[in-house]
């Protein structure tokens, strides 16, 4: 129906802002910590304390594979990366703070590309 074929394209207009947020964060200096899963080798208490690892390389593998149901799912996944890094390092630490720059970012990117009606 027409409904459908809108509501198809407002899904891909969606998808594209989302993935272009992705890419927009990979490239923000405060990235580091946040575009591979963290090495819990390195990290040997992560497993323990964080019960779902999330990062942008699984949040740009899932866009890719078509696996987020609406922008809200994947909007759930990037603030889901900024609470697991609220939870595991202090505030004031290099991870910490890079996570609350790059949360701020994430926020206002979401905002200029779904604004608040
Ligand atoms: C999200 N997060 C990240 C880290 C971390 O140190 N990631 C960067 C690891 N190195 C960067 C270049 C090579 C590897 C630690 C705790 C944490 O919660």
């Amino acid at each position: 129906s027409k409904k459908e074929r809108a509501n198809k394209k407002k899904e891909q207009r969606d998808l594209q802002a989302c993935k272009s947020i992705v890419q927009e964060l990979e490239g923000h200096e405060d990235a580091w910590p946040f575009l591979l899963p963290v090495n819990t080798r390195q990290f040997p208490t992560y497993k323990k304390i964080i019960k779902k690892p999330m990062d942008l390389s699984v949040i740009k593998k899932k866009l890719e594979d078509n696996l987020y149901k609406s922008r809200e799912d994947y909007c759930e996944d990037l603030r889901l990366m900024f609470n697991n890094c609220e939870t595991f390092n202090e505030d004031d630490s290099p991870v910490g703070k890079a996570g609350h720059n790059l949360r701020s970012f994430f926020e206002t990117k979401w905002n200029e590309h779904f604004p608040p009606t």
